[in-house]
């Protein structure tokens, strides 16, 4: 059977990375920078302070102790926000807020709670340094410095950065169109009385939760649609002319409404693979369409879920841009014995805990594809090997956590 590994390579060397878009700042959290961003600005503008303080010349205070004292006239007092142009002389102070200008002339700023104030003078009974509380002009980012490489994913700190630098809009790649195709004739919508033979359509909220965390918000979605060949086929065939992504939900296996394969082929779809050595999530079709991919999930909902974090959504991330796209793994010991029947790998949900630096798994429940109960009480996953049916209390597995 194909293994985790080789069918990742074959999902990537398929999907290209999308083109370019322009949009406003606030929209680009999440997405890809898709080109460098240089400064056009001194980052600060101008030399300021760091504190609320006096600024004085740093060679007046030389000689300042507690046994003598220097005093310094206060000239008056700068506000962050002023454009202020006058020079201080020896012997002269101006009281400067956290943020304001530091006057010409002046190349030190003393914290207020460290002087004493006589009069229209300040008191200082010690020596300051040079550069002391100021923010040099430049300091953080010069004229025409590479602010942000492209390939940066923008986090909050990125949008701020890029506000501080006047970027109103930001060049990012495109996110992937993606299109559902629920099928199932036992699928009910989840605001219907529940009939006879009928569950929930619960797929349709995973898949579209899954994309919402990596940014994909909007979806084409069919809703509930039958096993009836003739009508899947139209919504592919729909949904082609539209997205980059397909994702279709249930079908993939052996019965006899199990279609997906079969209407990729008459579509004229290139087919990868049909499966998987994974557990859950065996019964996974991977096809393109010129350069559109089609991911024909597992209908189980445990099994849809895994498929999309492990298969589709590396995908997802490249097309937009990221160039990191598999998850980091993490050595975890057992903390109990687990067993696993099959001969796949196994990805088994598990409580990480961590106990004096080292991460221990303990398990979450049934295993079952059939249920997602397990995997709410799941913070990760272990991965055990094709050959392994059981792991031992005290060995160590390669996982991670999941959702966080
Ligand atoms: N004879 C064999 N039978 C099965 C095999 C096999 O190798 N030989 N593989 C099993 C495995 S593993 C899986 S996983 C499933 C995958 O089956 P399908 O992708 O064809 O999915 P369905 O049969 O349509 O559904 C499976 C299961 O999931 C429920 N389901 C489907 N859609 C939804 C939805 N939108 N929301 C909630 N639940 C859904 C469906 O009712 C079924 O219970 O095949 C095994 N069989
Ligand atoms: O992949 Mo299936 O999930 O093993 O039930």
């Amino acid at each position: 059977m194909l293994s985790i590994e080789s069918a990742l390579k074959t999902i990537l060397i398929s999907t290209n990375v999308l083109g370019i878009e322009r949009i406003d700042l606030l929209s680009s959290l999440g997405r890809v920078l898709a080109e460098d961003i240089y400064a056009y600005d001194y980052l600060p503008p101008f030399d300021k302070s760091a504190m609320d303080g006096y600024a004085l010349k740093s060679s007046d205070t030389l000689n300042a102790s507690k046994e003598n004292p220097i005093e310094l006239t206060v000239r008056g007092s700068i506000k962050a926000g002023d454009d202020f142009k006058k020079e201080i002389e020896t012997g002269q102070t101006y009281k400067v807020m956290t943020g304001a200008p530091i006057p010409l002339g002046a190349d030190a700023v003393i914290e207020i709670e460290k002087v004493d104030i006589k009069d229209k003078k300040i008191i200082i009974n010690r020596p300051v340094k040079s550069n002391n509380n100021i923010i040099n002009k430049g300091e953080e980012v010069s004229f025409g410095e590479l602010a942000l490489p492209k390939g940066k994913i923008i986090r909050p700190p990125e949008i701020g950065f890029l506000a501080s630098l006047g970027q109103e809009y930001i060049p990012v790649y495109n996110l992937p169109k993606v299109a559902l195709i629920i099928t199932g004739n036992e699928l009910i919508n989840i605001d219907k009385k529940l009939q006879p033979g009928k569950i929930r359509n619960s797929n349709e909220y995973s898949l579209k939760a899954l994309l919402e965390s990596i940014g994909i918000k909007s979806v084409l979605s069919f809703g509930i649609i039958p096993d009836d060949k003739e009508v899947i086929i139209q919504k592919i065939k729909e949904a082609l002319a539209e997205v980059d992504v397909l994702i279709s939900s249930g079908g993939v296996s052996v019965g006899d409404y199990d279609f997906i394969d079969e209407i990729l082929n008459k579509i004229g779809f290139k087919i990868h693979f049909t499966s998987v050595s994974i557990k859950p999530g065996k019964p996974i079709t991977f096809a393109t369409y010129e350069d559109k991919l089609f991911f024909g999930l597992p209908g189980n909902p445990a099994s849809i879920i895994t498929t999309f974090e492990e298969f589709v959504k590396p995908a997802l991330k490249k097309m937009k841009g990221e160039v990191d796209v598999l998850p980091k793994k993490i050595s975890i010991v057992l903390g109990e014995d687990i067993k696993a029947k099959t001969e796949r790998r196994k990805y088994i949900y598990v409580k990480i805990e961590k106990k004096s630096d080292k991460y221990y798994a303990y398990n979450a429940g049934s295993q079952s594809s059939s249920q997602l109960k397990t995997m709410t009480r799941a913070n990760g996953i272990i991965i055990m090997p094709e050959e392994k049916n059981i792991v031992k209390k005290g060995e160590m597995l390669e996982g991670r956590f999941i959702f966080n």
